[in-house]
């Protein structure tokens, strides 16, 4: 396994939900992390057909941009009854060719939930998954994988959180995550037996306990 001695990081996201929920899981271990944005790097394109490939895509073209090792999230909604879609397409699913509309994306996953018959909430399972992808100038590259399993709620609930965060209630909470307060949803600390609820905040655990010393 390559070191990685902390120091200099580029997070591989133009995506500012994630990239503040990334900068919050990060904080303590200072590394000084700058989002791709900040580098005015090009958006790649994602045309892989699982979250590792999209992942690395991402990473690797921080990294090779930047010469600084990259971190990247590729992740996604898989909803069981619609045979794991939207899954690696779950971003697609929001684009309306003039932006992103999660509005529009949960009410097309929920009509797909209706024709399907699923009203019920044993029939409306599902998951995020979240693949962190470290990548360095040189093409190495290591993954982190975290998911959280839930239900598909109808109507949204909730303003905080961003993309699908209102129509997803984990397993073991009322509340949806966008319901939940960043902190709820997104923490994990060094030291905590667990690994965090979000699957973006267990794929950090991963990372963090592999890679930056975390306990
Ligand atoms: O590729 P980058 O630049 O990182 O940003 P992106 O938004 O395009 O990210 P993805 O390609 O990984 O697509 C992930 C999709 O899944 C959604 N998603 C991922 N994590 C989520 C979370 O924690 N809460 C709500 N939606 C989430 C998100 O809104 C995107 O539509
Ligand atoms: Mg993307």
């Amino acid at each position: 396994m390559r070191k990685f001695e902390g120091g200099k990081l580029v997070v591989a996201s133009h995506n500012k939900g994630k990239i503040a929920e990334i900068a919050d899981l990060i904080g303590p271990f200072g590394i000084e992390a700058k989002s791709a944005a900040e580098y005015n790097l090009p958006e790649p394109e994602e045309t892989g057909t699982t979250f590792e490939q999209n992942a690395y895509t991402k990473a690797f073209a921080a990294a090779s941009a930047t010469g600084l090792p990259a971190l990247s999230d590729d992740s996604g909604l898989v909803v069981d009854a619609l045979g794991g879609a939207p899954g690696v397409y779950t971003a697609d699913w929001a684009e309306t060719g003039n932006g992103r509309d999660f509005d529009m994306a949960m009410r097309k996953v929920e009509h797909l939930l209706q024709q399907e018959g699923a009203t019920t909430p044993d029939k409306r399972t599902g998951r995020f998954v979240a693949v962190l992808c470290l990548a360095w100038p040189d093409g190495h590259a290591e993954y982190f994988r975290g998911e959280v399993e839930g239900t598909l709620v109808w109507p949204p609930r909730g303003e905080k959180g961003f993309g699908y965060d209102p129509v997803f209630q984990p397993n073991g909470y009322e509340e949806t995550f966008g319901e939940m307060p960043a902190s709820q949803k997104h923490s994990w600390e060094a030291g905590r037996g667990d690994l965090g609820l979000s699957h973006r905040a267990r794929a950090f655990a991963l990372f963090a306990r592999t890679r930056l010393g975390a306990a």
